[in-house]
C-alpha cells in the first residue's frame, strides 16, 4: 500500500509531535492576526458563483450576528472533506437555485474536472509503478463489433446517447491509418497530449467533441483502471467515476449540469466564502474555508463570533493520503485538526457538530480496504461498515472529551453523504435547530 498509513501510536491519540505542531500553528495564527489587525484595510470583495468571496489581502472580520437568533456557522475540516458541498446543498435545500450563469460556471468546471482529473491519474502513474502502454489495449472483445467499431472511430456508438447523438459525432469522420483490425492503437500518445494540453471550456461553447473518444478510451485503458482502483495512494479525485461513467451525456451539445452534477464537481476553496441563508425565523451566515494545508493559516480570520462549527471529516479518508502531502493520512490529519479545534480557546462557547462524511464511499471501500491496515488498533473485521463508523465516532469523541469539551456540552456527531440532498435535508434540519 502507499505511504499514507497512520503514524499514530497503537490505540493512542494524536501524537505528541502533531500536538506540538498544532500548538505552534495556533500560536502563529494568533501572531498573524495581531499583525493584520494593525493594518486593517477595506476588505476586498469579489463575486464568485453567487457567493461573497473574501480575499486575503486584508483582515476579515465576520460581523456580529445582528439579532440574537442569527447564527454564524463555520465549516472546517481538511481539504476534500466536503465543506463546499454542504454549502451547495444548503442552496438546494433552502430553495436558492443556481442561476443560469452559475450553471454555466459549473458546466465549465465539469470539463475541467474531466481533463484535469485524468491528467492527475497520468501524473500518479509513476508513483504507483505503472505506465501507459505505447499502444492502446483494445478492451472490446472480438465479437463486440459495435464496441470495436466505436473504438476505431474514437467513440463508442452504443454508449453515445443513441442514434441521434451518434450522427453528430459521425460528422467528425474517421481517423486515417487504422491498423489491421481497424484499430489505430498508437493514437494513445496523441490522445494523452490532447488531454494534457486541454484548454478551459469556453463560455456557452459545448465541450469539444474531439475529447470524447480520447477521454473514453483512456479511462478504459487497463493501467488507468488500475491506477484508479489504487486512487487512495495518490489522492485521485473521487468524483472521476461519477463523471466518466456518463461521458456521452456531458458531451451532448445541449448539456446543462444537473443538481447532482453540481454537487459532484470539485474546485478546491481558496480564501473564504460567505453565504447567507434566510431560515424560518433567523438568518444563518455560512462561512466556508479552504481545507488544504496552505489555506489553514487563513482560518483564524473567521474565528470571531462563530455560533457553531460544522467540522467535516471524510470517512473514506481512512486509507487515503492528502492531495498536498502523500505521506500524510487524511483521517489522521482530520483528527489532528479536530484535536486542535476542540482545545482552542476561541471555541470555548461554540457548539461543535461533527459530520463523518462520504459514508457512501466508505461503505464501498470498506469491503476491500481494511481499517486495521491504517489504524492498527482497530479490531473489527474487514467489511463491517457499522463497526468501522463506531470506531471513528469513538476516536473523535475521545479527543473531544480529552479536550474537556464533552463536559461543557455535547459534541453532536452525524454520519453523512454530502452529495445526497435528501440525507443532508434531514441532517441540516437537526443542525439548524
Ligand atoms: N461520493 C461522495 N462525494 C462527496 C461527498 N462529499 C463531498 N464529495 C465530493 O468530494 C469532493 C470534494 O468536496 P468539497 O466540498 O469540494 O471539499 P472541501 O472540503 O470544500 O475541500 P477544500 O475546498 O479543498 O477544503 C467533491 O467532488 C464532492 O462532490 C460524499 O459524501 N460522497
Ligand atoms: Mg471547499
Amino acid at each position: 500500500m502507499g505511504g499514507c498509513v497512520s503514524t499514530q501510536a497503537h490505540g493512542g491519540e494524536v501524537s505528541e509531535h502533531d500536538k506540538q505542531l498544532h500548538r505552534q500553528a495556533e500560536k502563529e495564527l494568533k501572531i498573524a492576526k495581531a499583525k493584520m489587525a494593525a493594518q486593517v484595510k477595506a476588505s476586498h470583495l469579489s463575486q464568485c458563483i453567487g457567493e461573497r468571496v473574501v480575499l486575503f489581502s486584508s483582515l476579515r472580520i465576520i460581523p456580529m450576528p445582528s439579532s440574537p437568533q442569527d447564527m454564524t456557522v463555520l465549516l472546517l475540516g481538511s481539504g476534500d472533506s466536503g465543506k463546499s458541498t454542504i454549502n451547495k446543498q444548503m442552496r438546494l435545500i433552502h430553495s436558492r437555485p443556481f442561476t443560469a450563469q452559475e450553471k454555466e460556471s459549473f458546466r465549465q468546471l465539469v470539463f475541467d474536472n474531466l481533463t484535469r482529473g485524468l491528467k492527475s491519474v497520468f501524473d500518479a502513474l509513476e508513483h504507483l509503478d505503472l505506465e501507459l502502454p505505447e499502444a492502446y489495449t483494445n478492451v472490446y472483445p472480438e465479437d463486440d463489433f459495435q464496441g470495436r467499431a466505436g473504438f476505431v472511430r474514437g467513440w463508442a456508438p452504443g454508449e453515445c446517447g443513441g442514434d441521434a447523438f451518434a450522427s453528430t459525432l459521425r460528422r467528425r469522420g474517421e481517423p486515417k491509418g487504422c491498423g489491421e483490425d481497424g484499430v489505430k492503437p498508437d493514437r494513445i500518445t496523441e490522445d494523452v497530449k490532447l488531454i494534457e494540453e486541454a484548454e478551459d471550456a469556453r463560455d456557452g461553447v459545448p465541450f469539444p467533441l474531439n475529447f470524447l473518444g480520447p477521454l473514453q478510451r483512456l479511462w478504459e485503458e487497463p493501467s488507468v483502471r488500475e491506477a484508479w482502483s489504487r486512487g487512495n495512494e495518490a489522492a485521485l479525485p473521487e468524483n472521476l467515476q461519477y463523471f466518466f461513467s456518463d461521458l456521452p451525456r456531458l458531451f451532448n451539445p445541449d448539456y446543462i449540469p444537473t443538481e447532482q452534477d453540481i454537487v459532484q464537481t470539485r474546485a478546491r476553496t481558496i480564501g473564504i466564502t460567505e453565504t447567507t441563508f434566510h431560515l424560518k425565523d433567523h438568518e444563518m451566515l455560512m462561512v466556508d474555508v479552504g481545507g488544504q494545508k496552505s489555506e489553514r493559516r487563513k482560518w483564524i480570520h473567521c474565528f470571531q463570533d462563530v455560533t457553531s462549527i460544522l467540522f467535516l471529516v471524510s470517512l473514506s479518508g481512512y486509507d487515503q493520503c492528502l492531495v498536498e502531502d502523500r505521506d500524510a493520512n487524511q483521517m489522521q490529519d482530520a483528527m489532528t485538526i479536530w484535536d486542535s479545534i476542540c482545545h482552542s480557546q476561541w471555541f470555548k462557547q461554540t457548539s461543535i457538530i461533527l459530520f463523518l462524511n462520504k459514508d457512501d464511499l466508505f461503505q464501498k471501500k470498506i469491503k476491500s480496504s481494511h481499517i486495521k491496515t491504517f489504524f492498527p488498533d482497530f479490531d473489527g473485521e474487514l467489511g463491517n461498515a457499522v463497526v468501522g463508523r463506531e470506531y471513528f465516532k469513538k476516536r473523535f469523541s475521545r479527543l473531544a472529551h480529552k479536550a474537556g469539551r464533552a463536559k461543557e456540552r455535547e459534541i453532536y456527531i452525524h454520519v453523512t453523504t454530502a452529495t445526497d440532498t435528501e440525507n443532508l435535508r434531514v441532517v441540516m434540519a437537526a443542525v439548524e435547530e
